[in-house]
């Protein structure tokens, strides 16, 4: 054989190299990694000291799924909020599609009116993609939508394959092969969901599958998107890490023994351990341009990667925003507690009441003098929200300076100093209600009462000098 890439099995069948490596290994008992997830203990990590290349590709963007795995988690969105929360995205993801796409259900009538009526947006992004049952009939649907690209559940653990299914490998993949190939028969870019893949035999089962996938996308000329679910959050992104945890090692096995490029592959993150970003982050890093993310990071149990959050890590390791308006964020949150009634946990990065607000009265003395120095960044410019002291007891009069000078946005000379005698009367003030056994922070209305009184205190105080 003159092509060392090419390798003959038993059967004399040509078989490509990883093909022959990665044979799919149709094991007769489930394979759990009962040494990393006993159930009975807390998971663990183990290392095998294998480091892959950090690899990000050129071009990197999210994807959304506010409207599905984040709507799974919730009362159902009307078709009006979707349509003013997508609204958001596309203004939010800029000219530049950072925010690439966004995915509907198209289960039922609303649903697919929902889906429509962002179409009827005519926003080159986010495009809008499906999610479906996995049958000729909606593949037909979503075809006919105008829609191009839809998921597809390919649940890739023995976890979901032997016990929820109730297949053996084999059965699963060639179901799903079969399902892919009627989709791609219809004309349909199949996204094919790879559940549990951090539970799942990465080169038993995953590679072989994408192998096979891959082989089908040549088949009909239509690319195959693999989307690595990390469903239950418990991939980690620690140098040395052993698969199926390890992020870089899934998105190397995908991109380096499978072959799907990068464009082809995303990341799907859920937070159980907390690390939904920084898994997310990891796989760009690694090799994937695309990570899958919710607003706010609503979503099934502890939620999945929050979209806000990556725009920021985004900019972050691309130094640049690339055309995206971050403001967006701070008038979708607000829109999302007055329309939506939802309340954002107060300290949630960059959107929650208090992301920029400070207590401490030593924080608050460092702020007087140099907002930098408790703040990330510009919040004011890139979010709208000017970085607050919040008045309590241990605010100080730095503190109370601080608030009245952010409320009524006095700077430079204007600005009130610590010294100012309001300044002192409004903690006198501030001092009882804590002495007389407060616990609560004060509401802006009360102190602008309490600012009201001190400014005809010391009106009197001047008019009998
Ligand atoms: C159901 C699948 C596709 C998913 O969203 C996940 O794995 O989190």
């Amino acid at each position: 054989m003159d092509n060392p890439n090419i390798v003959v099995n038993p059967h004399n069948n040509l078989l490509t190299f990883e093909e022959h490596f990665y044979a799919l290994q149709d094991v007769d008992e489930p394979n759990t990694y009962r040494n990393l997830f006993p159930y009975d203990e807390i998971p663990k990590i183990v290392f095998n000291q294998r480091v892959v290349p950090i690899n990000m590709p050129e071009k990197i963007w999210i994807t959304d799924t506010t409207f599905r795995d984040g709507q799974q988690s919730r009362a159902p969105y009307t078709t009006e909020q979707i349509v003013r929360l997508y609204d958001y995205m596309h203004r939010l993801g800029g000219p530049n599609g950072i925010i690439r796409q966004s995915e509907f259900f198209l289960y039922s009538k609303k649903d697919r009116d929902a889906a429509y009526k962002c179409m009827e947006r005519g926003y080159e992004f986010p495009e809008v993609t499906a999610w479906i049952r996995a049958n000729k009939k909606d593949f037909e649907l979503v075809k006919n939508m105008g829609i191009k690209e839809t998921g597809i559940l390919v649940s890739c653990s023995d976890y979901h394959i032997f016990y929820k299914m109730k297949m053996s490998r084999r059965q699963a993949m060639d179901h799903y092969l079969s399902v892919v190939r009627e989709c791609l028969e219809t004309g349909v870019r199949p996204r094919c969901h790879l559940e549990d893949i951090t539970r799942s035999d990465i080169y038993g089962f995953v590679i072989p599958f994408c192998l096979e996938l891959e082989k089908l996308g040549k088949e009909y000329g239509i690319p195959v998107k693999i989307r690595a679910c990390d469903t239950m959050g418990f991939g980690v992104n620690f140098t040395g890490a052993a698969i199926p945890r390890s992020v870089p090692g899934i998105i190397y096995g995908l991109h380096t023994h499978a072959g799907v490029p990068s464009e082809m592959i995303e990341w799907h993150g859920h937070n159980d351990f907390y690390k939904a970003v920084t898994n997310s982050t990891t796989a760009w890093l690694y090799g994937a341009c695309g990570v899958n993310c919710s607003l706010f990071g609503i979503g099934e149990r502890t939620g999945n990667t929050p979209l806000e959050a990556m725009v920021f890590e985004y900019a972050q390791l691309k130094g640049t925003l690339d055309g995206m308006d971050t403001r967006v964020i701070t008038e979708m949150a607000e829109y999302y507690e007055k329309e939506i009634g939802y309340k954002i946990p107060s300290r949630t990065p960059f959107v929650g009441k208090n992301f920029n607000v400070t207590r401490a009265g030593i924080h608050a003395d460092g702020l007087l003098k140099n907002e930098e120095i408790y703040n990330i960044f510009d919040t004011e410019k890139f979010l709208n929200r000017p970085v607050l002291v919040a008045v309590s007891n241990t605010s100080g009069l730095a503190g109370i300076a601080h608030w009245i000078n952010t409320y009524f946005k006095l700077k430079g000379d204007d600005a009130i100093a610590k010294t100012d005698p309001i300044v002192a009367h409004v903690k006198d003030w501030v001092d009882q209600e804590y002495a007389s056994g407060r616990v609560t922070v004060l509401t802006d209305d009360e102190l602008l009462a309490a600012i009201d009184r001190a400014c005809e205190a010391c009106n009197k105080k001047l008019a009998h000098e």
